[in-house]
């Protein structure tokens, strides 16, 4: 896949249109130098979505799903209005276009001042207000345009001036990372064509491609009654289908803005495409879940809940760190009983294993009380905090969110990973372990962030676990869209000859044993990790 996750989207775009991801936080230095109003203060990034669109009077949709959905979500959002709707959970009872030259102010006041990281496009409602936007962006670039072509709102009243279409298709797509048409929307782009199947919804994203942008999301929460909703994402080459539950509510209006918003968040906090576009699906699945009960006016389509999470204990708004696949390549997996037969506490062996060199921890405490596991945690927590190495806890949801650990890690009859992405909100890591293709497809799809894949040698640490060997860790990693983390029976003797596999998305080992069963933690480990280094050096 092009765009595995966490990876600087890879593209180059037109020389004309707007700067890659993989470049600096601002390709040209700010017009207006910032005042230096504190010169010692560290800065702290605070990931910027603008959103250029109109406001829904019912605030469901438009301007303020927008801002419910990025601060949902852990970004900051700025608001370019281009149109006040009067709109309730009816219709649209009417729109009043802001002055065009007044949203060039708009525009010109907001990124004049502020780093914004990514621009997200809902009703643009003329052909000067589409104009005068791809102007700001030529003048003030910023590091991914999300646009999502709002002409019809779902309860079917128009929001665009059809005259926009040309030159929505001629200009804006053209800069665009992003464009995100629902069925309907796709439809009038391709001059009418018509959308009933999920094949249908591939050719329409094939031929939206072609007006230029760098990814194309055909959105499905309009296609007729299934079981499931399916997006279809084509990045030229790749047609990915996303599927979701689909909620049986009546609360979905606003599902297209939170969608793009959400992307654009995800976007701005610095994930890839592809990823941004799971985590965004994935939060509008759960927030019509959460919402479907809520009533809201007498119409026909309510809003719903984006800040949903704050009814859920502890208030998890997703952290500003994504997960890096390289934390993998020295992954230690802790064992209580192995703990007590050396007399180690969890958190002299976590520091230890930490200071010989463990990238990332893992409390695996199967048969631990809950409270004391929860202190251990705490404990352990800190200590990984203090050394930037990251804590996942195994299997237990609770302990993790508890503790507020990075993450957690699950096997095939656990919670799902879904699930757990439901639970612990979109900053954290959730590892799964997988034995086959289909296992790290589902994985990838319930928007997990990596895979454990093994046995790859006989173990002793988990019983009934059948080997795959060289072969087995092959097949799972190449069909991975997910980086892999070889784990099961690896120890310093042959831990070099998994690394020199030299398989790309083989990101690293998970030790359980060979570093835990020991009486000198920290030395082993350090060991291990040189051993590894070689091993990488040599492919
Ligand atoms: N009932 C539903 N259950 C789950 N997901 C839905 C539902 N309705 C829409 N979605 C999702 O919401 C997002 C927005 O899609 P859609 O409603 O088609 O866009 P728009 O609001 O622009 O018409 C998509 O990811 C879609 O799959
Ligand atoms: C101001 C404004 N912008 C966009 C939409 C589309 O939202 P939806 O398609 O969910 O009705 C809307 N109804 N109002
Ligand atoms: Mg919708």
């Amino acid at each position: 896949m092009s765009s595995a996750p966490l990876q600087p989207i890879l593209r180059p775009h037109p020389p004309s249109s707007i700067s890659s991801f993989s470049s600096p936080r601002r390709t040209q230095p700010s017009p207006r130098a910032r005042p230096c109003r504190l010169a010692a203060a560290r800065e702290m990034p605070w990931p910027h979505v603008l959103t250029v669109a109109g406001s829904d009077s019912g605030g469901g949709a438009g301007i303020q799903a927008d801002v419910k959905a990025c601060a949902a979500l852990g970004a900051y959002c700025s608001s370019v209005i281009t149109a006040v709707t009067a709109q309730n959970t009816a219709g649209v009872q009417g729109v009043h276009l802001v002055p065009e030259e007044f949203i060039r102010k708009q525009l010109n006041s907001v990124l004049s001042d502020m780093s914004v990281d990514v621009v997200k496009t809902g009703m643009l409602p003329s052909v000067g207000i589409v104009r005068i936007l791809c102007e700001s962006l030529r003048k003030f670039p910023v590091k991914a345009l999300v646009v999502d072509p709002v002409m019809v709102s779902t309860s079917g009243d128009s929001l665009s001036d059809p005259s926009t279409l040309a030159n929505y298709r001629d200009e804006l797509f053209a800069m665009a990372d992003i464009v995100t048409p629902n069925v309907k929307e796709a439809s009038k782009l391709l001059g009418g064509v018509s959308l009933h199947t999920v094949s249908d919804m591939r050719d329409a994203a094939a031929s939206i491609y072609k007006f230029g942008p760098r990814y194309v999301l055909v959105k499905g929460g309009d296609m007729p009654d299934s079981s499931e909703a399916i997006d279809v994402f084509y990045d030229g080459k790749e047609f990915i289908e996303l599927r979701g539950h689909r909620i049986k509510t009546c609360n979905t209006h606003g599902t297209g803005c939170t969608l793009a918003s959400s992307i654009a968040a995800e976007l701005a906090k610095g994930s890839t495409m592809l990823h941004a576009v799971r985590v965004a699906k994935n939060f509008v699945e759960s927030a019509l879940d959460h919402s479907k009960d809520l009533t809201i006016g007498n119409g026909p389509q309510g809003p719903f809940d984006h800040l949903f999470r704050l009814k859920c204990p502890p208030y998890n708004i997703g952290s500003q760190q994504r997960f890096n696949q390289d934390s993998l390549f020295l992954y230690a997996v802790t064992d209580s009983r192995m703990n007590k037969r050396w007399g180690h506490s969890i958190e002299d062996a976590v520091k230890a294993a930490i200071e010989g060199g463990a990238t990332i921890v893992q409390l695996r405490e199967k048969d631990a009380e809950s409270r004391e596991f929860l202190e251990a945690a705490k404990a352990c927590v800190e200590i990984c905090k203090s050394s930037g190495v990251p804590l996942l806890i195994n299997d237990r949801v609770d302990i993790a969110l508890a503790c507020n650990a990075d993450g957690v890690h699950v096997g095939q009859s656990d919670i799902s990973a879904r699930k757990v992405r439901e639970l612990l909100g979109p900053g954290k890591i959730i590892g799964v372990s997988c034995k086959t293709p289909a296992q790290a497809e589902q994985a990838w799809n319930d928007g997990a962030d990596y895979i454990g894949c093994g046995g790859v040698f006989p173990t002793t640490t988990k019983a009934n676990n059948p080997t795959l060997g060289f072969e087995g860790l092959k097949t799972v990693c190449l069909a991975s869209k997910l980086p892999v983390v070889a784990i099961g029976g690896i120890n310093a003797t042959n831990a070099g000859s998994v690394m020199e596999l030299g398989i790309p998305n083989l990101k690293g080992v998970a030790v359980v044993s060979a570093l835990f069963d020991r009486e000198h933690v920290m030395a082993e480990t350090r060991n291990l990790r040189s051993i590894l280094t070689n091993a990488l050096c040599s492919v």
